[in-house]
């Protein structure tokens, strides 16, 4: 039986769920592709480590060596950041070998020109684990949800993010040890900044606008908030709300206008995000012909990454390319600046004149938490936040009609 021959570009959480999977699942793959898929080289940065890898396995940290490997077809890139992935994998192409990777990041970056070098390449470069870890989103809107425009998209794309707020939440945790343990489970990533400062989630609602509008909007447009100084006071004011705090990315088309933002928001729990819960990823997908759709499953470790890429892999030799380069649709990017609802926890000073629609106190140990529900604008609440000490706000999505607490105000 023919081969498929494979090199891995790093060898961490992804690079080894890859290798993994590879060995359990060698049957069907044969099966699917009537031919074996074979790690034959595998690109480190520390050669010295000890590896658990077959000894016929090149192992370097020389990327010349992995691409001068006789009769490779595909390079699988799992390493963290732009560099040196975009280099390698640029290198991978010319040498007309197909690309797989899961780096975020760099395709956020780079994507558009990779997808050109890969069409001038004649070869295939494929993403699927880049976005929400194994829910097959990248192939369903570029293959399934054809005839559809996309009106919004409203997504947790960080699994680490939601593992946080959820264990928080239900442990009483301390922000810290549980992001320690979404290190522990190849959740987070090594250097933690990207996941809980929001740009994990940024960089895959960037791949996603590429993909459906044919462009980026302007980075500086986009609101981008991440989860780190979330406390356990603001995930029990949520609560007494009837709601749960999120972490959620957000692109919508309306009138010509584009508007995307990543932060954390209040959802109600008449709101399909509400019930996602851990490590888990979710995207609802507004069509205008389909209407509003739900796709949800782990965002992130080993194994849910090693499916999507084994998946891509083989994508590239069942399902024919369609052009993942758009033409791009043209919007006007927007702050959208009209009057939403919020909640500030904390004190917040009397001579404020904000439309308050309720104010109410919660309990927390042997003191309490003074929360307000207001109507304002984005740039309004950030300078009012700016003014007083301590005080936090959170934007409150889809329609909340009530809250269940006794009104003080
Ligand atoms: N973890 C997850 O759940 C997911 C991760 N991703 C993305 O996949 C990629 C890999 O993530 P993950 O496996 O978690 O990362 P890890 O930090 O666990 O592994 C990174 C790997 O890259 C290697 N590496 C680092 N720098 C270089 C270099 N200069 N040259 C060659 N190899 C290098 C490291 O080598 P060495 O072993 O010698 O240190 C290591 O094997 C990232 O882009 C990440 O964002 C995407 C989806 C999910
Ligand atoms: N660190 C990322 C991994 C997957 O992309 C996350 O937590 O979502």
């Amino acid at each position: 039986m023919s081969e498929i021959k494979v090199a891995l570009l790093g060898f961490g959480t992804v690079g080894k769920g890859v290798y993994q999977v590879v060995q359990t699942h060698q049957k069907r793959l044969e099966a699917i592709l009537h031919k074996k898929v074979r790690i034959v080289g595998i690109l480190v940065q520390d050669e010295t480590k000890q590896r658990d890898i077959q000894a016929d396995i090149l192992l370097s940290s020389n990327i010349e060596d992995i691409l001068q490997i006789s009769d490779l077809d595909i390079v699988m890139e799992a390493i963290v950041g732009v560099e040196p992935g975009y280099t390698y994998i640029r290198k991978a192409m010319e040498r007309g070998l197909h690309v797989i990777t899961a780096n975020k990041e760099l395709l956020a970056h780079k994507g558009y020109e990779l997808k050109r070098k890969a069409q001038q390449h004649g070869v295939r470069l494929e993403y699927e684990a880049a976005v929400a870890g194994g829910i097959p989103i990248i192939r369903t809107l570029k293959h399934v949800l054809r005839v559809n425009e996309t009106i919004k998209v409203e997504a947790i794309l960080n699994g680490t993010s939601n593992f946080i707020l959820s264990t928080m939440r239900e442990n009483q945790a301390a922000f810290v040890d549980v992001l320690a343990v979404a290190q522990q489970k190849g959740y987070a990533e090594a250097d933690p900044s990207n996941d809980i400062d929001g740009w994990d989630a940024f960089y895959k609602l960037m791949i996603i606008s590429e993909l459906l509008f044919g462009h980026q909007p302007a980075w500086d447009k986009v609101e981008v908030q991440g989860i780190r100084n979330i406390q356990y006071e603001h995930l029990l004011a949520a609560k007494s709300l009837d709601a749960r705090m999120k972490h959620v990315a957000t692109i919508e088309i309306s009138g010509g206008k584009i508007h995307a933002s990543v932060e954390p928001i209040l959802i109600p729990k008449s709101h399909a995000l509400y019930a996602v819960e851990g490590v888990n990823n979710a995207i609802n997908v507004t069509g205008d012909v389909v209407g509003e759709l739900s796709f949800q499953g782990p965002g992130a470790g080993a194994l849910p990454t090693a499916s999507a890429m084994l998946e891509d892999l083989i994508s590239i030799y069942e399902l024919k390319e369609v052009s993942s380069i758009p033409t791009a649709q043209t919007f006007v990017e927007t702050n959208q600046l009209q009057e939403e609802e919020w909640l500030l926890v904390g004190s917040l000073d009397p001579v404020h004149q904000l439309h308050r629609l309720d104010q109410w106190e919660i309990p927390y140990g042997l003191s309490t938490i003074t929360c307000t529900r207001v109507l304002a604008n984005n740039e309004l609440i950030k300078s009012i936040v700016k003014q007083c000490d301590q005080l936090e706000a959170f934007k409150m999505k889809h329609n909340f009609v009530s809250i269940n607490q006794k009104v003080l105000a």
